[in-house]
């Protein structure tokens, strides 16, 4: 793994993008991993920024995203379709049709795990994922035990993810309890990661990731076995100044 070690969230959204904008000028048939939550906004405004002023196109790109909760719709606010729609998608000129999200129908989710898992095969698989991380290592919302050879999947979401995304909801009470995302087996299948980490409440998170052992108690620990992942963490996380290392 390589860590960059930058200032703030605005810097580690920067240099996401830079990283990003190469890998799609170099491969305009990329296919990206795409995560939600509020790690990776600073990036998708970068994006759309960088797609107004240079031009970059999404013409021919595929983007597969990593989760959604089960229960919403996709015009609900606080789906994840909802949210690459306005962060990202309405602003740039991807085709809508290349833009994969896990379906949060309640009607046969253990089907629509299979048919996602299976398009995602036939696709060829992620090029670049962008990953978040949880308090608790989870990435998608693989939370701690489960298998590393998982692949798409339903979850019941932990009271600690709950209450971390309560923020985006009204109230805790609304937020979903299920989930259907990407399996850390379908994770670990991307070519290339891109690992963002921002705050001080992720401090404990890179410090385990780094030093802790490998283990399914901690999910985000698979990574130290992929061969291309690289992490962009702010200060605040990392809690040292902004330098670059290779680990
Ligand atoms: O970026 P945030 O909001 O801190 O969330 C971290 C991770 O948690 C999730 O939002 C799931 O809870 C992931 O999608 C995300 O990568």
């Amino acid at each position: 793994m390589r860590i960059l070690n930058v200032a703030n969230y605005d810097e580690m959204s920067q240099k996401a993008a830079e990283l990003v904008i190469e890998r799609i000028r170099r491969n305009p048939h990329i296919s990206l991993g795409l995560a939600t939550g509020g790690t990776p906004v600073g990036l998708y405004a970068q994006l759309v920024r960088d797609h107004q002023l240079n031009h970059t196109t999404y013409q021919h790109v595929t983007t597969f995203n990593l989760d959604e909760y089960l229960g919403l719709s996709s015009d609900d606010p606080n789906s994840y379709r909802y949210f690459m729609d306005k962060h990202l998608f309405d602003h740039i000129d991807i085709q809508k049709t290349n833009t994969y999200i896990p379906s949060g129908d309640f009607k046969n989710p253990e089907q629509q795990s299979k048919d996602y898992e299976d398009l995602l095969r036939s696709k060829g698989g992620v090029d670049l994922q962008i990953l978040g991380i949880g308090s608790n290592g989870h990435i998608g919302f693989n939370e701690p035990g489960t298998p590393f050879q998982s692949e798409t999947h339903i979850v019941e979401l932990t009271p600690s993810t709950r209450e971390a995304n309560a923020r985006f909801f009204n109230s805790l009470h609304e937020v979903p309890t299920h989930a259907i995302t990407m399996g850390i087996g379908s994770i670990m299948r991307s070519k290339e990661i891109l690992l963002l980490i921002s705050g001080d409440q992720k401090r404990d998170a890179l410090m385990q990731l780094l030093r802790g052992e490998i283990t399914e108690n901690f999910p985000a620990s698979m990574l130290k076995t992929h061969p291309n992942v690289t992490i962009i963490a702010d200060e605040a996380a990392t809690g040292s100044h902004p330098h670059s290392t290779k680990l």
